[in-house]
């Protein structure tokens, strides 16, 4: 597969994959998780492989989730809601190899979302994290939602979908949502550091380990699964579409306008 919209590199046993949209903020639109989808597939099956690299290209974001310009009630792709991100975040769950997200930036939204999934988080100390789904007229039931729970507690989880505030590195750190914060100069090497004491493991104690961790919140599928679809129902709606045209026009949405309950 020829990439448009990420980088793909693989070196002394580590495969890192880049988000090559920083003119969107990294955001990720159909192709872009085809691609992704790809290339952990890709580095999965290569036995040379050890650890794999999430990144997002340029300084100001890591990832920024759904591409809202190519949304209108509808993303584009070929998933229940358009974006096939159910089969994306499959595929970091399912690689058998540690996935160790790389955070400079925003990780704002679906970007929030992968960090979520990946089995470690180091982020730079200008890292920003959050959830926007509920003031751009969208929501992620299942892993983004479920699985934040399990990560940072019930508590912080419903606070980070419902106010939909932004949270700096240390913050991440306190309740457990990155596993270290460094100076943004020395990002990659510390990243490095990480990958290659994973390559001095063994292989397959740590895809025994990924498996186990795993298999403990995979029920959390069956609930993405179900809940895409009442996702593109509410996709339809006035309700989310005044989201998506209140971030497009840069203005303040008005989700209760003609609401009757
Ligand atoms: C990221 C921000 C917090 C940055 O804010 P700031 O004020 O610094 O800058 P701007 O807002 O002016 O943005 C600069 C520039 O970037 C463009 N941009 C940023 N993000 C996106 C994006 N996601 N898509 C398209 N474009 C983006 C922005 O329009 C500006 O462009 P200009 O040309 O005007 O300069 C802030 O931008 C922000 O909060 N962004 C929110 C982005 C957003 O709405 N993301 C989608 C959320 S929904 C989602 O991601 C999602 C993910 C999933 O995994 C799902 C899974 C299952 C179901 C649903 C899912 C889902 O909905």
């Amino acid at each position: 597969m020829d990439y448009q919209d990420i980088l793909y590199e693989s070196r002394e046993g580590t495969a890192r994959i880049v988000i090559n949209r920083p003119d969107r903020m990294n955001a990720f639109r159909g192709q872009t998780c085809e691609e992704l989808i790809h290339a952990l597939q890709r580095a999965g099956s290569d036995p040379g492989i050890g650890a794999i690299v999430l990144a997002g290209a340029g300084d100001k974001a890591f990832c920024t989730g759904g591409d809202q310009s190519a949304h209108a009630g509808q993303y584009d792709g070929r998933g229940t809601i358009g974006l096939p991100v159910e089969e994306l975040h499959a595929a970091i769950r399912d690689v058998p190899k540690p996935v160790i997200a790389r955070v400079q930036g925003y990780a704002i939204g679906g970007g929030n979302v992968l960090c979520t999934l990946c089995d470690l988080t180091i982020a730079s100390e200008r890292a920003v994290f959050g959830q926007v789904g509920p003031r751009v007229g969208s929501v992620d039931p299942g892993y983004g939602t479920a699985l934040l729970a399990r990560v940072v507690g019930e508590k912080k989880a419903r606070e980070m979908w419902y106010l939909c505030r932004r949270y700096s590195a240390a913050e991440a750190l306190a309740m457990g949502l990155v596993n270290t914060v460094v100076a943004p100069e020395q990002l990659d090497a510390e990243v490095q550091k990480w990958c290659d004491e994973i390559l001095e493991k063994s292989p397959t104690a740590l895809a025994i380990a990924k498996r186990s961790f795993n298999m403990d919140t995979a029920h959390i599928a069956g609930i993405a699964g179900m809940g895409m679809y009442a996702l593109k129902l509410y996709y339809d709606t006035e309700e989310s579409r005044e989201g998506v045209r209140a971030f497009q026009e840069k203005r303040k949405p008005d989700f209760r306008r003609g609401r009757v309950q």
